[in-house]
């Protein structure tokens, strides 16, 4: 069975929530392993070589790692640690690592993320932030996207003044291959709220990304 006679489900995620219900998976692991056989044959290597015997097995489970997000929902990542608080200043935390993966090449996105948000009576465990970074990263993305997923998850999840996401990023595929460009980064940005309405709060916010950290 292969994921194109699902029409139904048109994105990862979904064929993830489907195969959580079904109790089992629409393409195996073994089928996955025999894909990236069938890859290294292609690309003129024997796969039946002592350093390439493991490879197919090796792809298989990095490749879940790095697109482990699917199988994560802000619901469990969250584990109830949103708190009920009279704080109405700027949070923000900055230089959340990110390792996401390019949905057109399947190679490595690296770069920061920065998150602010400005409460309206709830706060949210600090941690959670980044754990919501990491479970959308960790799926195969567009740098835009995921900046606008983390800001309206956490739109969603506070209802506060104001989100900021901005998102700094070398792309892989830009970098060792394509047009090569290694110096090159992509920024990206949402702003909801008081962050888009209030250009002195979004100054604030961008001030406050730029400011090098003294404890570095
Ligand atoms: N907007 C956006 N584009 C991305 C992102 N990651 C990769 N891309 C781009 O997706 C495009 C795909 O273009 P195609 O012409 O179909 O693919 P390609 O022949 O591999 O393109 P080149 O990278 O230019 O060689 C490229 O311009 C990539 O730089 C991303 O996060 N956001
Ligand atoms: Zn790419």
């Amino acid at each position: 069975m292969t994921l194109s006679i699902r029409p139904d489900l048109n994105s990862a995620a979904q064929v993830v929530s489907s195969l959580s219900t079904q109790q089992q998976p629409i393409v195996t692991e073994a089928e996955m392993m025999q894909a990236v056989r069938t890859l290294l044959i292609g690309l003129g290597e024997n796969p039946d070589r002592e350093g390439l015997k493991d490879t197919p097995k090796r792809v298989v489970k990095a490749l879940q790692f790095l697109t482990k997000g699917y199988n994560e929902s802000l619901d469990e990542l969250l584990n109830g640690a949103v708190f009920t608080e009279d704080a109405d200043e700027m949070v923000l935390v900055r230089d959340i690592d990110i390792f996401s993966s390019c949905e057109h090449h399947i190679l490595p996105v690296i770069g920061r993320a920065h998150v602010a948000y400005i409460p309206d009576g709830k706060v949210i465990g600090l941690s959670k932030i980044a754990r919501i970074c990491e479970m959308y990263a960790r799926r195969l993305q567009v740098q835009e996207r995921l900046t606008l997923q983390i800001a309206d998850a956490l739109q969603g999840l506070l209802k506060p003044k104001g989100v900021a996401v901005v998102i700094e990023a070398t792309h892989m595929c830009m970098v060792m291959r394509g047009v090569q460009k290694p110096g090159s980064w992509t920024v990206t940005s949402a702003m909801r709220g008081v962050f888009s309405e209030d250009a002195r709060t979004r100054e604030e916010f961008m001030n406050l990304i730029r400011h090098n950290p003294n404890f570095h």
